[in-house]
């Protein structure tokens, strides 16, 4: 009897490699920011955070209040959680056989608790996902010192780097496809919302927030890339030009800033978003989509930040307000993740890559160059940092 087609294609991926190839890896690490889950956790977490930076009391217990009006729990975990569940089935959905660990560098589980899950595991290498789409010290180098940190408290660092479990990390997302396809898929989402709540799309002001940082760590993220801000831009440029596309109609955007914190005698990147929001209003505008792209998930900064302080500050202005979503687990920014572990996997096996990217920056070297994201500029922090081309290279 001749095959059928479908015993003829079984027959040609028995023959073919089935699945794609994630080696050297054996495991990935969802490494984030973690945050308390009740009230009594709120100020520990703080004092982690804060450690050693010299933040004045009054601050800590300003932030506090943010944790408290939501009962103390941050929803940072359960998001975490929610994209660990998409990342495993999407890896399912592949046919990839890569474990995920969950880890933060502020809350349990923490850093080591992650090391010792990957461990148990036997993992021996292992790919780092942070939860941070950009790249500046906040968002990628203190991610990559507290692995170090926590190596060398676990007497496992070596001159090279890890001596244990080896790591190394997918590259700044912010510019790839699948994240910015979620971004543009969640603003035109809000522009819906916004219809929906009364107001009017064609005239509507499109503001894309993200997290403040220090003027001194702006400069020093761009000492061998895009800066943080110039990032953004490069991103809202995309969003903003594809969701005009999609609604027929111009797209006017501005870039804000919220989560600013220090002494007022420090510049941070600016406007501020509540700032911005009144000048809007001095000059007329009466419709504004809240867009964070700064974000990956509605945690803290943007359930406090944006949607108490923001949204009622456009309240009080008389501005028709919503916030649009932020990537969370849609399908496009998952996939993207995914993609980017096989990226890296193949630039680990020393394959010949095409990063795949949208918009007018280059992608972000994988293993991070000496010195990238310092907190100052030309200031080495004199803390080692894993998954530069230093280290574990
Ligand atoms: C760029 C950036 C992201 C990346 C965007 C991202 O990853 O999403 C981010 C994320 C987050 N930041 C968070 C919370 C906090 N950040 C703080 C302090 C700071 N963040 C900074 C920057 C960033 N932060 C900076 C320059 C500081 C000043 C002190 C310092 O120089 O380090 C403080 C201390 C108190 C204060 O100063 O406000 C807290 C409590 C949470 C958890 C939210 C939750 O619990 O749901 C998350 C995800
Ligand atoms: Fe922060």
């Amino acid at each position: 009897m001749p095959p059928t087609p479908q015993s003829a294609a079984a027959t040609e991926a028995a023959t073919s490699p089935a699945t794609p190839a994630v080696g050297p890896y054996d495991a990935l690490l969802l490494y984030s920011f973690g945050g308390p889950d009740k009230a009594e956790d709120v100020v520990p977490f703080l004092r982690n955070v804060t450690a050693g930076k010299g933040i004045p009391d009054e601050r800590l217990e300003e932030v506090g209040e943010h944790y408290y009006q939501f009962g103390g729990k941050s929803p940072i975990n359960e998001q975490n959680l929610a994209l660990k569940a998409a990342l495993e089935a999407e890896l399912e959905r592949r046919g990839i056989d890569l474990p995920v660990v969950w880890g933060n560098r502020n809350w349990a589980p923490y850093t080591t608790d992650a090391v010792d899950a990957l461990e148990r595991l036997g993992a021996k290498r292992a790919v780092a996902l942070v939860t941070s789409a950009y790249s500046s010290y906040s968002g990628c180098r203190q991610y990559r010192e507290d692995l170090a940190v926590t190596l060398r408290e676990r007497g496992q660092l070596g001159a090279e780097g890890s001596t244990g479990v080896q790591f190394d990390k997918v590259r700044p997302y912010f510019n790839h496809p699948g994240f910015v396809q979620a971004n543009i898929d969640a603003v035109a989402d809000g522009y819906a919302a916004l219809a929906a709540a009364g107001g009017a799309g064609d005239r509507a002001r499109l503001v894309f927030v993200t997290h403040s940082i220090p003027d001194t760590m702006e400069t020093a993220s761009g000492l061998w890339h895009a800066p943080y801000s110039r990032q953004h831009e490069s991103v809202a440029a995309l969003v903003a030009t594809a969701v005009s596309e999609k609604l027929g109609h111009d797209v006017a955007w501005d870039l804000a800033y919220c989560s600013r914190s220090g002494p007022p005698s420090q510049p941070w990147l600016e406007p501020d978003i509540n700032d911005h929001l009144e000048a809007l209003a001095a000059d007329g505008v009466r419709d504004v989509v809240i867009s964070p792209i700064g974000f990956i998930s509605d945690h803290m900064e943007v359930a406090y930040d944006l949607d108490t302080e923001a949204l009622a500050t456009a309240r009080e202005l008389g501005i028709t307000a919503v916030r649009a979503g932020t990537v969370g687990t849609r399908e496009p920014f998952v996939r993207g993740l995914v993609d980017l572990v096989l990226e890296r996997a193949a630039l680990a096996r020393g394959e010949k890559v095409v990063e795949d990217t949208a918009g007018d920056l280059p992608a972000v070297a994988s293993a991070c160059r000496t010195n990238c994201c310092l907190r100052r500029h030309e200031e080495p922090s004199g803390i080692p940092a894993l998954c530069s081309e230093d280290m574990n290279q």
